[in-house]
């Protein structure tokens, strides 16, 4: 799969938020996507993921844009938002139903690989709670595990790691090199460098709504501030 971003501009009606943005994310590539608070990152993936429309420039997906299929456009996509958006009167089991069903994945695969995910996540025994009964934790766990029993080309996350004891966090590390190794693409933001920096392949650095920098971590290092890539601590 490759995704291709090319002078794309937008935001929120009148507002434009990022500008001229232009990159590419082949096959079995992880970008991080990084740049402080009000960047530009969740503006860029909400216009990536078909929430907001581009005011200028294309997205195209494997040959696919919102424009000409937004379904077979969408369905490329699994995406894990900051905040875990789950449906209250829906049970864990019933969540996973759903995504077999607007994925239109087969069921008994799709379960198979469910049942090994939500163990390693130590919610194989939970099948029947509802989100209500979950910690925040649990929550982002179920998020992550609603992504990857999906067969997306792109995986969209956004700040997996805040929130998440040490384990589920080197769990998903691993989950994540597993999906890259059968071609999957990841775009990840994340405030927490330290973690995803020897797993990313590209970085991408955005600076009030436009690319700054971009390209391997040799590329970039000196014309990002260091705190931002994980060279210095807090
Ligand atoms: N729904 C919205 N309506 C109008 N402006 C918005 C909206 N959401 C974000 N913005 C503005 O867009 C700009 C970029 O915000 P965005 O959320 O994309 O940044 P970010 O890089 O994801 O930040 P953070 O690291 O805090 O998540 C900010 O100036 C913000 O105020």
């Amino acid at each position: 799969m490759t995704l291709t971003v090319k002078d794309l501009s937008g935001g929120y009606g009148q507002l434009t938020v990022i500008q001229n943005i232009s990159f590419t994310i082949q096959p079995g590539e992880l970008t991080a996507f990084i740049g402080l608070n009000g960047s530009g990152k969740s503006t860029t993936i909400n216009h990536l993921i078909g929430l907001l429309a581009p005011k200028t420039g294309s997205i195209v997906l494997n040959d696919v844009s919102m424009v000409m299929d937004p379904i077979a456009y969408k369905k490329q996509i699994a995406y894990v938002p900051e905040q875990p958006v789950l449906y209250e009167e829906l049970n864990l089991e019933e969540h996973i139903q759903f995504m077999i069903n607007i994925y239109q994945l087969d069921s008994a695969e799709t379960w198979e690989e469910a049942h090994r995910l939500l163990k390693i996540f130590r919610l194989d025994d939970k099948l029947n709670w509802f989100p209500t009964h979950f910690s925040k934790g649990m929550r982002q766990k179920v998020m992550i595990v609603m992504a990857f029993i999906t067969n997306a080309d792109l995986f969209i996350i956004d700040e997996p790691f805040l929130g998440l004891d040490v384990i589920a966090v080197n769990d998903l590390l691993a989950l994540i090199d597993e999906k890259k190794a059968a071609g999957a693409s990841f775009l990840i933001t994340t405030h927490v460098m330290s973690t995803l920096r020897a797993h990313a392949d590209k970085f991408i650095y955005l600076e009030d709504g436009q690319i700054a920098a971009s390209g391997s971590m040799e590329e970039i290092k000196d014309q990002v501030p260091a705190l931002l890539i994980g060279e210095a601590d807090v």
